[in-house]
């Protein structure tokens, strides 16, 4: 099985405005509301695919109940540990160029009880064999080794952990092994302290030092330059999808759901990184944080192109 754990939910607010004028008045038009949250998102996509998967974390207050609302129309199966407050609204503005401009807010607060009630959740819920997606920033009160401390409990109980996080909670959760990790190149970077690299080859030699042991694979997505999959004996890369961009909010999201995917079925590598290619770019041709659907991504498959960029 598949359990997405989503300690920062959201409702997304996309919007567009021709130019986003900082200090002036914006009249913000096609505004969608999407249940989001990056654990949400990948939850989604998987439904999207055909496939099943447990959507968990923290709720709060109406916008919490708007999500819940949301996941039982999708069928998709989901228990929360409702927390005191209200889910964040992110707002998320596109201008005529497309660039996006996000407004995240903080979210509720969480305590630490509630944060045992999740942890109780998960390892009630989640079997041996299950692939757990931890995705996402985390709210006021929440500790940032919290990703370190919940994959060093998981693994021992052979579940496998897709970790999807950055800054902090990236770093320490690095330091407990997770299964798979999908930092974008920005986020590969600033881990290493390094200048983002310009070309897929560094970047690939950057990711592959996330490589151990218990970390059995990297992928790198690279926004609208593509993405790398990397494993012990092998170094993908695809380029980029041509698609017609609509929001590329939930892209990262939709390339983790396929991960997670691939995974639990035992996909070999090459067949993972067509699935995450179709799917992320997928994603980006939907308004807000819709996924796309599966007759879209079948298609995006069979445009997907693999080097092997060390042999
Ligand atoms: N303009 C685009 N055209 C086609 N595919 C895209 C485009 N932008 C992103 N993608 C696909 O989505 C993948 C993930 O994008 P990106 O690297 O922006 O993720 P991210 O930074 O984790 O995003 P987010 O946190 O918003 O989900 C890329 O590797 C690529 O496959
Ligand atoms: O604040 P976080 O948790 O880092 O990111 C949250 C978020 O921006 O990520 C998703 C897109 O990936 C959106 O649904 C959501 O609003």
């Amino acid at each position: 099985m598949i359990l997405t754990v989503t300690f920062n939910p959201a409702i997304d607010k996309t919007a567009q405005v021709d130019e986003l004028i900082v200090g002036g008045l914006n009249r913000l038009q096609n505004v969608r509301q999407d249940a989001g949250g990056k654990g949400v998102n990948v939850s989604k996509t998987i439904r999207a695919l055909g496939f099943e998967s447990v959507c968990t974390g923290f709720l709060a207050g109406a916008g919490g109940r708007m999500i819940e609302d949301a996941l039982d129309e999708l069928r998709i199966a989901n228990q929360f540990v409702w927390v005191e407050g209200n889910t964040r609204t992110n707002l998320k503005v596109l201008n005529k160029d497309m660039v996006l401009t996000e407004l995240n807010e903080a979210g509720p607060r969480i305590e630490p009880e509630d944060v045992d009630a999740l942890i109780a959740l998960i390892e009630k819920t989640a079997k041996p064999g299950s692939i757990v997606v931890l995705s996402g920033n985390v709210s006021p009160g929440v500790e940032s080794d919290i990703y370190r401390r919940m994959i060093d409990d998981l693994k021992q109980t052979d579940i496998r952990v897709l970790l999807d996080a950055d800054g902090d909670l990236f770093r320490e959760g690095i330091k407990a092994g997770p299964f798979a990790v999908k930092p974008n190149r920005f986020e590969l970077a600033q881990y290493f302290g390094v200048e983002e690299p310009d070309n897929a080859l560094d970047t690939a030699r950057l990711g592959r030092k996330l490589l151990n042991e218990d970390t059995k694979l990297v992928a790198i997505s690279m926004g609208g330059e593509g993405a790398i999959f990397l494993t012990e004996t092998d170094t993908l890369y695809c380029p980029v999808l041509p698609i017609e961009l609509n929001s590329s909010v939930g892209a990262g999201d939709a390339m983790v759901a396929a991960l997670a995917i691939s995974l639990e079925r035992g996909d070999a590598l090459e067949e993972l990184a067509v699935l995450a290619m179709a799917t992320s770019a997928g994603a980006c041709t939907t308004a807000g944080t819709q996924p796309a659907g599966l007759g879209v991504v079948e298609t995006l498959k069979t445009k997907v192109k693999i080097e092997n960029l060390e042999g």
